[in-house]
């Protein structure tokens, strides 16, 4: 079943285009990534999608059905994390999900179940009775999580839910999402660090000043690019004129020697690494660690922009 449809979404603030035709298409059961800079317009895409925002252009379909701003059926299957944490100082951690569970479940027996089963996943259950700011930061977003998530629903949509966070809780938080997903909700998940994209999601779209510049899965993204793997060695005497032979070689797309590191980017290949081993070999050149990576997110992006995704 189709979770979400966007065609053509255009969102205007006076002269800026926050989106560009945006097309979304995202499946039941899905963990879909929406990566791009600060600016990309990855807030605005959510806002919309929810009919928190106008739109100038397109349609916009949840469940199947269109998306108003009075289509309370169909928000009460959404669970949404914004960015900024919204949770009330008076209450304490259990009060605060309990109150948020209670806007959609008014069984108590129920309600009880899914609080504690929400403290559980987002690992808060030593603190239920701390109030926010007793909270610290990592601490305060799980809370923000398990207060969107509690009444356990289809869609849940989580805006940058591990900016500025310890790196316990961000695990804590990729780990929740992925037994959330597991549990049968799909998730939308916008963030600028590719890793976590690269961890979590199976379907992506990136955003780069309101446009698509590539989607797909992460492999489908990474094969848009001519970049195949970049082999790294650490090296001593490496001349001028061996750096302008190996940028020469068959397969480099480009070769730098930056503080006694050989960066050579490669296109696909099954024997570029042998290849460079037999030109180090040999001309005799000196050298330490070798090792090859393979594409990033970060990399299709660059390729693409000519800019890195974390400006
Ligand atoms: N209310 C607004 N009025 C005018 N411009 C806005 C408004 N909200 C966002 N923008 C602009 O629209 C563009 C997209 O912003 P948006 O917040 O959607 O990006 P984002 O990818 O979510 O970035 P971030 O990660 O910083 O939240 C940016 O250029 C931003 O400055």
């Amino acid at each position: 079943m189709m979770i979400v449809k966007i065609e053509n979404l255009v969102k205007r603030y006076g002269d800026l285009i926050a989106l560009d035709h945006l097309n979304i298409e995202i499946e039941e059961g899905e963990i879909f990534g929406l990566l791009g800079p600060n600016g990309s317009g990855k807030t605005t895409a959510i806002n919309c999608l929810l009919s928190l925002l106008k739109y100038d252009k397109g349609t916009i379909e949840v469940f199947g059905k269109e998306m108003t701003p009075s289509a309370y059926d169909i928000k009460r299957d959404i669970g949404i994390v914004m960015q900024n944490v919204a949770v009330f100082d008076e209450l304490n951690v259990y009060e605060n999900i309990d109150y948020f569970c209670g806007l959609y479940i008014t069984d108590k027996n129920k309600r009880k179940e899914l609080v504690e089963e929400a403290i559980e996943a987002v690992g808060l259950k030593d603190f239920v009775k701390f109030r926010p700011k007793k909270l610290s930061g990592g601490l305060l977003r799980r809370l923000n999580i398990a207060c969107g998530i509690a009444h356990k629903p289809k869609l849940i949509i989580l805006d940058e839910p591990t900016v500025a966070v310890d790196p316990q809780s961000r695990n804590n938080i990729l780990e929740g999402i992925k037994k959330l997903n597991a549990q049968g909700a799909t998730i939308i998940y916008t963030s600028h660090y590719m890793e976590e994209i690269e961890q979590l999601c199976s379907r992506l779209v990136i955003l780069d000043k309101g446009k698509i510049i590539a989607a797909g899965t992460k492999e489908e993204v990474k094969s848009m690019i001519s970049l195949g793997e970049k082999i790294v060695v650490e090296t001593f005497n490496l001349s001028d004129e061996h750096l302008h032979m190996i940028n020469e070689m068959p397969n480099v797309i480009d070769a730098e020697l930056r503080d006694n590191v050989l960066t050579v980017r490669q296109k696909n290949g099954v024997s570029n690494l042998v290849n460079l081993m037999s030109f180090i070999a040999d001309y005799d050149i000196s050298y330490g660690k070798i090792y090859s990576e393979l594409p990033t997110l970060n990399d299709v992006f660059l390729e693409i922009t000519g800019k890195e995704l974390r400006d």
